[in-house]
């Protein structure tokens, strides 16, 4: 379980952008945090794994503070939680394989992963999560040779591979066209039930938000102010969250009907 407790954040000197937060996700749960261009969402997300340090609060994993840690403590912390990121984050002149074994990079020893000796059970692991989600003939490949929604894959597996606890997804699907977000989104869904592993996803699309996952979170200027279920999340909700927000393009949100998913697959 992850719970968030009167997250504060601030910027040096600025005001707060994340302004005394609460957020508990329990269970599978495919959680979308959504909200308008500096709302805080991403802080919010690297707050979580401490990549942004927290200003005052308290975030717990499963029992586990994770505010407080440091050194090695906190590096043992950060493999329980996986991160996918807009723009994939792999190191494009590795192998899918390489990509994907780096996220075993928390668990095997300096030696190991320097001379890319990682034990059988990593690389059948590994195997197993590519066929998955369907990048296992890619193994060999090297990352720059995939197109966006096969380079998402590979992060998702690169982060499975940690054995996360939970995972976090930034805009995962901003740098995709509409037919391959969908997929990943349908992807995430399906991993979160299969692995029972609790899936927070920045999102600027609020239909996509709708479709694929369980709970929806609002953020505006650094508050919650919506936490519902997708039925729940109608015009007023739209409204309180971007309305009267200057608006480049994809801020202003309206609630589309469901796009056709078809062909999506899983
Ligand atoms: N490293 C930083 N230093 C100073 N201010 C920052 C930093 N990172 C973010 N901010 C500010 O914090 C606020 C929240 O930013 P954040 O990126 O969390 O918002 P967001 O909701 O994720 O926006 P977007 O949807 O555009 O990614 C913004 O005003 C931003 O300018």
């Amino acid at each position: 379980m992850l719970k968030i407790s009167n997250l504060e954040k601030r910027y040096g000197k600025n005001e707060p952008v994340l302004k005394g937060l609460d957020l508990t996700v329990d269970g599978s749960s495919v959680v979308s945090i959504v909200g308008a261009s500096g709302a805080g969402k991403s802080t919010l997300l690297r707050c979580i794994n401490r990549l942004v340090e927290p200003t005052s609060g308290r975030i717990q994993l499963n029992g586990l503070d994770l505010v407080d840690l440091r050194g090695a403590e906190l590096r043992r912390a950060r493999r329980k939680i996986g991160m996918v990121f807009q723009g994939f984050n792999l190191i494009d002149r590795l192998t899918v394989m390489e990509n994907v074994l780096s996220g075993r990079l928390g668990y095997v020893s300096l030696y190991r992963a320097i001379t890319r000796k990682y034990p059988q059970s990593d690389i059948d692991r590994a195997f197993h999560l590519m066929e998955r989600v369907g990048i296992d003939h890619y193994a060999n490949k090297r990352a720059d040779q995939l197109s966006g929604g096969e380079r998402q894959r590979v992060a998702v597996v690169r982060a499975l591979m940690q054995e996360p606890e939970i995972l976090l997804a930034d805009e995962p699907t901003a740098s995709l066209d509409p037919k391959t977000s969908q997929q990943i989104m349908s992807l995430l869904q399906a991993l979160a039930s299969e692995m029972d592993l609790p899936v927070l996803i920045n999102i600027h699309n609020v239909t996509q938000a709708r479709m694929y996952t369980d709970r929806i979170v609002g953020m505006r200027h650094g508050q919650m102010i919506f936490d519902g279920g997708p039925k729940d999340f109608n015009q007023d909700a739209l409204d309180a969250i971007y309305g009267g927000i200057e608006s480049p393009d994809e801020q202003g949100q309206t609630i589309e009907t469901a796009p056709a998913a078809e062909g999506a697959s899983v």
